[in-house]
């Protein structure tokens, strides 16, 4: 519990564990806002009582999910921990705490959402009281957004309609981070860069600015907007489209200011599900770049090599 950085942020000089190489560390933290990330409304016609729904359900999971971190120590204590085999649990840094040579400024909260919601919701935190019900809430309609959004990649992409429903898509997961203020934000990250690895990513951002994404070979800033979620295609949507669609790499810094809360929905498949270029986009001008694999096959991969996407492609792309 001692190594939550909720417990570090009022030292004044940041510890050496937290200090990134120069060649990744961020440098300057206030890059240029992106300008021209598309702001999509889906629900233009929603009417005004399901519009007033659904800002209730997000602030109020904002709202609860930023009391995990604010609870008094034993319960946090009560969700803490560094095994990185416990599905639900408070941690710090990255995945496995004890094998990071640097660690990351931040705390999150990571559990298991579907299938079996009902089920996964037993191991949740016990509190903030309401955590459950509305986290619950937040999850299933979130997961409806999932869908709506993966048919209309599917219709874009020119795939059967419902090609990503079932075992693709049949698992979430939610993780919570919270980026206390951190002593030299210029010095350390949030989280490194890298690509997701699953389907996709919907990303809910507080008010506090810290996503950044890379982009012809620098890094922009990906400003919250409001009742906005910010959607990153997972390298699992970029193997199936046969590169048609690019995961974004991604990364979080801090600030010396404010907290900063996000959460992350991640979508993606089974991990016995097979994972291949989708057939109906491959032809003679068109050659499979990645082979066929199970996925499970692919996170490994993918935590042994801490996220780095070229790398963790490498392996699965077919010879030329
Ligand atoms: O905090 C953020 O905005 C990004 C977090 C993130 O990339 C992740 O949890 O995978
Ligand atoms: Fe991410």
């Amino acid at each position: 519990m001692e190594n939550l950085v909720s417990s570090r942020c009022k030292v004044e000089s940041l510890s050496e564990k937290y200090i990134f190489p120069p060649e990744i560390r961020p440098g300057k933290v206030d890059v240029a806002l992106c300008e021209s990330i598309p702001v999509i409304d889906l629900d233009e016609k929603a009417g005004h009582d399901r519009a007033t729904i659904a800002q209730e359900i997000l602030k109020a999971s904002q709202d609860v999910v930023k009391e995990v971190f604010q609870m008094p120590a034993e319960d946090q204590a009560s969700i803490y921990s560094e095994d990185p085999n416990r599905s639900c649990r408070l941690f710090t840094g990255s995945f496995h705490y004890a094998k990071e040579d640097v660690h990351c400024w931040r705390d999150f909260l990571k559990h298991p959402c579907h299938p079996d919601l009902d089920q996964n919701i037993q191991q949740w935190p016990e509190k903030p009281a309401r955590y459950r019900q509305v986290v619950g809430t937040y999850s299933t309609e979130v997961k409806k957004l999932a869908s709506k959004i993966l048919e209309l990649i599917c219709d874009g992409l020119g795939l059967e309609s419902g090609y990503f429903e079932g075992e693709l898509s049949e698992t979430s997961a939610l993780v919570v981070n919270q980026y206390p203020p951190c002593p030299d934000p210029s010095l350390t990250l949030g989280v490194r860069k890298h690509c997701d690895p699953n389907l996709i990513t919907i990303l809910l951002q507080g008010d506090v600015c810290g996503l950044q994404v890379f982009k012809d070979g620098e890094w922009i800033g990906v400003g919250p907007v409001p009742h906005a979620f910010v959607i990153n295609i997972g390298s699992q949507l970029q193997i199936i489209s046969n590169n048609k669609l690019k995961s974004a790499e991604h990364r979080a810094v801090t600030n010396s200011r404010d907290a900063r809360t996000s959460t992350a929905f991640f979508v993606g498949a089974r991990r016995d599900s097979a994972i291949e270029p989708a057939k109906a986009l491959i032809n003679a001008e068109n050659p499979p770049v990645y082979r066929a694999f199970e996925f499970t096959e692919f996170l490994s991969n993918y935590l042994s090599n801490t996220g780095d996407t070229e790398v963790v492609l490498e392996a699965f792309k077919l010879q030329e």
